[in-house]
């Protein structure tokens, strides 16, 4: 079925047809400058509904700042974002996340004296519209327990349920991290670095975590370990400077002599 779409002017609508649907998340000639600096160049960027999509680059591309204008933490200079064809170029970050945008930081944003199944609660019933009812007695709530549990279990971080968050290791609190935002029940995910500051060798188990994640779930991600971007991305757009050098499934990026001198040369020899 084809949804309606309710673009706030038809000038700037997300370019889909009436016979195709609009894809998940989309930016046109986005732009951002701090003063005379100019962060993000004229950024086009399409995600494809179930995407599994990789945004790379250089420290200092801009990476992190097209995540912060996506999510509206940061006022664009110029362009549109569009979610599931709406225009929110303007919505609050609030609004976003109402309309199925959530992300992950690269900091640890976790309540670190509570359970993980209290932390996962926290979202689960802001959603469900019964937060009040959670102070003093996080997590009581049997909906909640229910679909905390539900969504720790499809995650496979059911044995970790009611452990404290300051008792886990930090690559677990990654995990939890995810499985945060998820209760949000996004359709589109964005996570940023999600195995940043994981030791060497361990990042396996967010890339166990990420092939976990419900296939409609269309998600970008922003992430420096190389093994585990060729692993999880079918496609790959690599931003130097602000700008987007080139974009292209895997096997593209890496055959690509600029991408290498740009980036993957820098880190790999
Ligand atoms: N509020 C700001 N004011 C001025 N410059 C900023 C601001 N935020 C970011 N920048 C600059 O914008 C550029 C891009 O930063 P950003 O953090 O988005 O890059 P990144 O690709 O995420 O880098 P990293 O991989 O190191 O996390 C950097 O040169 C940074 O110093």
């Amino acid at each position: 079925m084809t949804p309606v779409l309710q673009t706030s002017h038809a000038d700037t609508a997300s370019p889909a047809t009436a016979s195709s649907r609009p894809c998940a998340l989309e930016t046109r000639g986005l732009c951002k400058r701090y003063g005379a600096i100019e962060v993000t160049r004229n950024v086009d960027l399409r995600i494809e509904r179930g995407a599994r999509h990789a945004l790379i680059g250089p420290n200092g591309a801009g990476k992190t700042t097209f995540v912060n204008l996506v999510t509206g933490v940061v006022a664009p200079t110029a362009g549109s974002i569009y979610l599931e064809g709406r225009d929110v170029t303007q919505a609050s970050p609030q609004k976003r996340v109402a309309g199925g945008l959530a992300r992950t930081f690269q900091i640890n944003t976790l309540f670190t004296e509570l359970t993980v199944a209290e932390n996962v609660a926290i979202p689960l019933s802001q959603r469900m519209g019964i937060a009040w009812k959670l102070w003093g007695k996080p997590a009581h709530h049997a909906g909640v327990v229910d679909e905390a549990a539900a969504l720790l279990e499809q995650l496979g971080l059911l044995q970790l349920a009611s452990r404290r968050v300051n008792e886990l290791a930090y690559g677990q609190r990654r995990m939890i991290e995810i499985a945060i935002a998820l209760a949000l029940k996004p359709q589109v995910l964005l996570l940023d670095e999600p195995a940043a500051g994981i030791p060497n060798g361990e990042s396996g188990m967010i890339i166990d975590l990420l092939e976990r994640l419900p296939e409609d779930i269309s998600i970008l991600f922003i992430e420096h370990d190389m093994n585990l971007v060729f692993r999880f991305a079918k496609k790959i757009t690599v931003l130097v400077e602000g700008s987007v050098l080139t974009e292209g499934s895997p096997a593209d990026i890496r055959a690509d002599e600029r991408v290498r001198n740009v980036y993957l040369g820098r880190r790999h020899g």
